[in-house]
């Protein structure tokens, strides 16, 4: 049998030939004939077949009685190679003694049978060919090897030693990183740690399938015809600082900006957060509605190609990869955030995703907060989102254009027109609340107390004498709370005492009117908490005098009796009921001379219903129960009047 040297450079998938030559339970052996990848296993040494094709050679028989081929197969094992690296017959001997001829092979020995490999002795010492021999075999079978081809070293010769051996590339056995066990010791602090993630997620960014076309300019060339998006940019003039300098201020230079261009740009940055606020919502809906594209897709691929589900999913997985450009595990990322945003939308529908905050995509990411039990209390929430979203920010459905869905309001009006119910039920108009009532409901939202000028034909009785203090500009209110003056103007106010109410932006108080479930008919509901001494809402209504028989405010400025009824014209104060253990109370403050009455929290939970003490006054010769469930409650069970 010839035999000729294979080729140090070629390279085999270990694995396959371990296992092939594990199931053949022997010694085997490769050699290259016709430069073509052979493997013989040894139990006896025929050649079977020279063929001109690569192919495998199992042999057997014993050898004292003659070789006796029992040929099964010939296999093909070029494919187990790596590609675009041929045998050669360049290298130089062949490592065994018994072999000759211009075949070489490389031994294996398998991994039941092992073969210790030859290693120089004292003997070899004063062979060096014989030496040579049995480097080659041993660098070919370290002794830690376990079971497993590789390609023969290489012994450089003495004279090109010096370059070809450092010109040798090679795969180490160990060559595939295995990932750090993280040591405590080793673990970055987490001010680094963030700083770490956060260059990371820069330049994933940077390489990443994202493109930055500056489309707010081009919508604002857009809305001016014949503007070029170039013009448009000169929208954002007032935040080009320095126009001699790429930094926005230039070192020790004093950039001066007017009144007018600070007030543009603040309004080009505002224009600008608006505008990516709308186009991050925009992401998350489409993205929520790409994944039921996809699920779709999928089983329109089991259905019209047969595929199997798993077949089907990765199929569509590709297309998507290659559509988005992205590899695989990019896309599996991406598609399992975008599938907790589609969970949030079939539980909570479109306005948790249009209106998510930062911790959407961590809380997606994380698969936090999507469990069955918080789902299913978004699902009873749905409605109220809807109620809050359509009558305070009706533009939001819009939006919905993007993934086909319709863009009529589903609730129109004052968010306090509408009615939450229990467990998700559909929310009831205002008026259908009050039914029962033999005087029709009639009920118009205010913010501001209305005068009775039947009874406060001159003056506003809520009018306290004014503490002034003398700027320069102008006279202002002082506050007798916290001494500071006070003003509608944000820019003069310096009174902090209730800031959601008076002196800067009023916000729309965060709660809603729901429906009671135990008789009590409506009351108000805590959207978010209120922190204790936090100010809830002003008790407005009708400034008015001397009515009896109906519910209704008494309060004084000095000997001024006045009333604050709210029967006909009002804010959610005016569905508060009472708790004998409540949460919230009615306190006096004045505002730029004039007494209110606010609803001040003593700390609400998120969630909870908002209660106030209407007082002994309000109980007394009063023919009704209290219903507040409390201990400690002082009406429950009386008989009445
Ligand atoms: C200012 S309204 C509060 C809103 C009222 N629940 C509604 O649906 O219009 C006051 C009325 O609510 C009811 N109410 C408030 N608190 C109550 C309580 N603890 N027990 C029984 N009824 C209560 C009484 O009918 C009371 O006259």
């Amino acid at each position: 049998m010839r035999q000729t040297s294979p080729s140090p450079s070629a390279v085999f998938n270990d694995t396959l030939l371990d296992d092939l030559v594990a199931a053949l339970s022997g010694n085997a052996q490769v050699w290259s004939s016709m430069n073509r990848p052979h493997l013989l296993i040894t139990a006896s040494i025929q050649e079977a077949d020279g063929g001109d094709g690569t192919s495998i050679h199992i042999s057997g028989g014993d050898p004292k009685h003659g070789p006796s081929t029992i040929l099964k197969r010939a296999i093909d094992i070029q494919s187990i190679l790596q590609p675009g690296l041929p045998l050669t017959s360049e290298s130089p001997v062949s490592p065994t003694d018994s072999q000759d001829g211009d075949e070489s092979f490389i031994q294996y020995q398998g991994p039941q049978k092992r073969i210790r490999a030859q290693s120089p002795t004292d003997t070899d010492v004063h062979d060096p060919d014989r030496a040579n021999k049995a480097r080659r075999v041993e660098s070919t079978h370290p002794r830690k090897s376990k079971g497993s081809l590789r390609p023969r070293t290489a012994i450089p010769s003495a004279d090109s030693a010096s370059h070809d051996s450092q010109r040798q590339m090679a795969i180490t056995k160990n060559a595939f990183p295995r990932r750090a066990k993280p040591t405590t010791d080793l673990a970055p602090s987490p001010a680094s740690s963030s700083l770490a993630k956060f260059v990371q997620s820069v330049w994933e960014q940077i390489h990443g399938g994202i493109s930055l076309e500056p489309a707010i300019f081009a919508a604002q060339a857009a809305d001016r015809p014949g503007e070029t998006t170039a013009g448009a940019m000169s929208l954002a003039a007032p935040l080009h600082l320095s126009t001699t300098s790429s930094s926005l201020v230039s070192p020790g230079s004093q950039t001066d900006v007017t009144p007018e261009s600070f007030t543009l740009g603040n309004a080009f940055c505002r224009q600008v957060l608006q505008t990516s606020r709308a186009c991050r919502s925009v992401e998350v809906i489409v993205q929520a509605r790409w994944v039921e594209l996809f699920d779709a897709y999928v089983a329109h691929l089991t259905r019209t190609e047969g595929l199997s589900a798993l077949r089907g999913r990765m199929a569509a997985m590709g297309e998507a990869c290659r559509d988005f450009g992205w590899n695989e595990k990019e896309m599996r990322n991406k598609m399992a955030v975008w599938r907790g945003y589609k969970e949030i939308k079939d539980a909570g529908g479109w306005v948790p995703l249009v209106f998510a905050g930062m911790g959407l995509y961590r809380m997606c990411k994380y698969r936090v907060g999507l469990e069955p039990g918080p789902l299913s209390s978004l699902k009873a929430m749905r409605s109220r989102l809807e109620i809050a979203a359509d009558t305070i920010r009706p533009e939001w459905r819009k939006l919905l254009v993007a993934v086909g869905e319709p863009t009529q309001l589903h609730y129109r009006g004052h968010p306090h027109d509408w009615v939450a119910q229990a467990d998700g039920d559909e929310p009831l108009p205002l008026s259908h609340t009050y039914r029962h009532q033999e005087v029709p409901f009639t009920f118009r939202h205010v913010d501001e107390c209305l005068v009775d000028e039947e009874h406060w034909p001159d003056e506003d009785p809520r009018r306290v004498p004014m503490t002034t203090m003398v700027t320069n500009a102008s006279a202002a209110h002082i506050c007798d709370t916290c001494g500071q003056p006070q003003s509608d103007e944000i820019k003069d106010n310096q009174c902090r005492c209730f800031p959601s109410l008076f002196g800067g932006q009023r916000q729309k108080p965060p709660v809603q009117i729901f429906r009671t479930k135990n008789g009590r008919n409506n009351g108000v509901q805590a959207l978010l908490p209120f922190s204790r001494g936090s100010g809830i809402g002003e008790f407005v209504g009708l400034l008015t005098s001397g009515i009896q028989g109906v519910d209704v405010m008494n309060s004084a400025v000095g000997a001024r009796k006045y009333q604050i009824w709210q029967g006909r014209e009002s804010n959610f104060t005016r569905f508060v009921n009472h708790s004998c253990n409540p949460n919230a109370l009615f306190h006096k403050f004045t505002w730029l001379g004039m007494e209110r009455i606010l609803l001040v929290s003593k700390g609400i939970e998120a969630g909870a219903e908002i209660t106030v003490d209407y007082s002994d006054s309000y109980w007394e010769g009063l023919d009704k129960v209290c219903l507040c469930g409390e201990a400690c409650c002082r009406y429950q069970g009386r008989s009445a009047a």
